[in-house]
């Protein structure tokens, strides 16, 4: 006898730690992709009617990317699992987990890449590089040349990528191994180098989990409102409804396209 699930199953519903219901707040305003306090009154009303066209529905792809051992398996590992590893286990070549998010009611999904940092698997690594919405570029706070080479990680990604539609962000891990003094020096240089990228900068530990969710929430927020605009900006973005009326509309078609065919061979 067969368990196998059928692949028609209905997902579970979006984890209630995972609904976002507010904007998340930048972590500087001095390095922000923009610092709007709320959701914009077009965000809102055309989740409100269900005027998001296909966003609902868009599985959007991140890529993270930075040098060997700057934390960032840990920092998706916090987040995707709640756990935390001491013991370094390079990354060899890709991997990815899904997050299902929920943002203003509208069900949205990221896909997180998770890339090794060792030169030796970034041939690999590159190769799926392509189609990113979101560059996620990490380096560790404690270490002044995994930021200064965050701008060739920069340049690698975006040769794979479309520059005007891509969102970047700067992140800083292992703050808690940083004393305050310290971590005020790199973050003035981490601030310049976000502004210079057009980047938002984030700081956070993945040992503690400061900041992380906070962090991934932008994320999601951010890459959902640009696929939104982007969709409103299409004339008469339609609503969910219509979508399933020309799905069946379609499947009608197909039906007496078949049926006109048949005729046709008798
Ligand atoms: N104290 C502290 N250690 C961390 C933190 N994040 C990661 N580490 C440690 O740093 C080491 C490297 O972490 P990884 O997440 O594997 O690094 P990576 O960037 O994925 O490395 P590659 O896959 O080789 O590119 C591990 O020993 C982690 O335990 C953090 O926030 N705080
Ligand atoms: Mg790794």
């Amino acid at each position: 006898m067969s368990y196998r699930v059928s692949s028609m199953s209905v997902l579970p519903p979006v984890r209630k730690d995972r609904i976002i219901a507010e904007l998340p707040k930048c972590y500087s305003k001095d390095a922000a992709l923009h610092t709007k306090d709320e959701f914009t009154k077009k965000v809102r009303t055309a989740c409100q009617e269900q005027r998001t066209g296909t966003v609902g529905f868009k599985i959007s792809k991140v890529i993270v990317v930075g040098d060997v051992a700057v934390g960032k398996t840990c920092l998706i590992n916090r987040f995707c699992k709640d756990a935390f590893d001491k013991n370094y286990k390079a990354t060899i070549g890709v991997d990815f987990e899904m997050e299902r998010f929920e943002v203003l009611g509208v069900p949205f999904s990221l896909q997180l890449w998770d890339t090794a940092g060792q030169e030796r698997f970034k041939c690999i690594a590159s190769t799926y590089y392509r189609g990113a919405q979101t560059v996620i570029i990490v380096f560790d706070v404690n270490d002044v040349a995994s930021l200064s080479h965050t701008k060739q990680w920069l340049i690698d990604a975006m040769k794979e990528n479309d520059p005007t539609n891509i969102q970047i962000f700067l992140v800083g891990t292992k703050k808690d191994l940083s004393s305050p003094a310290q971590y005020a020096l790199i973050e003035k240089d981490a601030i310049k180098v976000s502004q210079e990228m057009k980047a938002e900068y984030w700081a956070l530990s993945s040992l503690t989990g400061e900041n992380v969710k906070e962090f991934f929430f932008r994320v999601a927020t951010l890459a959902f409102e640009a696929n939104l605009l982007a969709e409103l900006e299409k004339s008469g973005t339609r609503q969910i409804s219509d979508i399933v009326k020309i799905n069946s509309n379609s499947n009608n078609l197909y039906a007496s396209s078949k049926k006109k065919q048949t005729n046709c061979c008798q």
